[in-house]
């Protein structure tokens, strides 16, 4: 038997109709996003915590966008954990903190929580733990969060967080206080510098930062992969056609939205020989040269005459090509068009199936 299924129930596994999500995210550095044979211990509701036995290595964090600071969290995790025939857990909050503290910042995030489960499974994490985040859970002073959590619930034996870690009420709790917490309960507290990409120090904020001006390739560097909206194609009012450009429309999901312009992008669709991928250009806006409308997203794919009406694309977000203007005339902006599609075909020629 399994020694890890010997040891725990697995309480709550995900849905395999949800994988979908994620097995459509082909570009993850780590271990090129294939599910390993080994599958994830997901336990949900700050109830479920429950010990680990064999030499829990844990992880804690919102980890949303899992970027290259989280990946080098989670593989020292993985490395500390098997050095010790031990196990690797993470620690995250549901729903992200900032939506419960303070809702009116209208937080988009990087991913849905099922997509970013499935992105940390892909790491090789044998466990992952999910608080509930409530008002009393916020409440926890930085102290009392790691006797709870670290040490009653799970019995910590190591702490892997990086050197900005703030924990607790207010965020008052520092890399500082943990180790001296650690000393006091009996877990070793292992602290990584701050991974950066151009001398950017890498984080959640920054990324989301970044994709609401349309810096998607940058944003991609520190995620170690492209961003990526999955959706259903809509009809639309056919006028795409009539300009030479048709496009598959979506609605906008909740999470993040880059910010309105066009992009160049990889388009991912399930055909009866499997995946395949097509490059095409991406418009996120509301029309203005046809009247008032909602913000929507159209793809027009390259070289490509199905019926896809009712599919649903992976749509992949390569880099930037201009942002959303108002054309005097339709021929206006089909000429503008044009000229985005070959700014965006010079781009997918040059730019890999992984962000340099
Ligand atoms: C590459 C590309 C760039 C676009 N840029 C703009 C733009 O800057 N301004 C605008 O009003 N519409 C822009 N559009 C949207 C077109 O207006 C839209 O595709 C057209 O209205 C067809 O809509 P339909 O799919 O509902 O038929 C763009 C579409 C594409 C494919
Ligand atoms: N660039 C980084 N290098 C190393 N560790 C990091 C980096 N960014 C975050 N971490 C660590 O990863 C863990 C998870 O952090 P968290 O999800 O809160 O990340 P974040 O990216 O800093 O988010 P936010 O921007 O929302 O504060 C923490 O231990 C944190 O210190």
């Amino acid at each position: 038997m399994d020694r890890r299924d010997a040891r725990h129930d697995r309480i709550a596994p995900l849905d395999p109709a949800s994988r979908r999500g994620y097995d459509f995210n082909l570009f993850c550095k780590r271990n090129g996003a294939h599910f390993g044979g080994k599958e994830m211990r997901m336990f949900i509701g700050s109830a479920n915590i429950k010990p680990i036995e064999a030499y829990p290595v844990v992880a804690i964090g919102n980890f949303d966008g899992l970027h290259l600071g989280h990946q080098a969290i989670l593989a020292e995790a993985i490395q500390r954990a098997q050095e010790k025939e031990g196990t690797s857990v993470i620690l995250t909050f549901e729903p992200h903190p900032v939506k419960v503290l303070h809702p009116e910042r209208d937080l988009r995030l990087l991913s849905t929580f099922q997509v970013k489960m499935r992105q940390i499974e892909a790491t090789g994490i044998d466990v992952a733990f999910s608080a509930e985040f409530n008002k009393n859970f916020a409440e926890l002073s930085p102290y009392d969060f790691a006797k709870t959590y670290l040490h009653n619930k799970i019995g910590a034996k190591e702490v892997v967080v990086g050197r900005n870690f703030q924990f607790g009420k207010d965020r008052a709790g520092k890399v500082e206080d943990l180790i001296r917490f650690g000393k006091e309960l009996g877990f070793e507290v292992v602290v990584k510098d701050p991974v950066t990409v151009d001398g950017i120090p890498v984080s959640s904020t920054k990324i989301r930062e970044l994709m609401k001006e349309g810096n998607v390739y940058l944003a991609a560097r520190m995620m170690g992969r492209y961003y990526t909206m999955e959706g259903k194609v809509l009809p639309g009012d056919g006028m795409g056609k009539k300009l030479g450009f048709p496009t598959a429309n979506f609605r906008l999901p909740n999470e993040l939205v880059p910010k309105e312009g066009v992009y160049a992008v990889r388009v991912a669709t399930l055909k009866a020989e499997g995946y395949v991928t097509l490059d095409g250009i991406v418009y996120i806006g509301s029309r203005p040269t046809f009247g008032e409308h909602e913000n929507r997203m159209e793809v027009h794919i390259f070289d490509f005459n199905e019926d896809i009406y009712g599919k649903r694309l992976l749509v992949t977000f390569i880099d930037w090509i201009r942002g959303d203007q108002k054309f005097e005339s339709s021929e206006a902006l089909v000429q503008q068009m044009k000229k985005d599609s070959e700014q965006a075909r010079a781009v997918l020629k040059e730019k890999g199936a992984t962000p340099g």
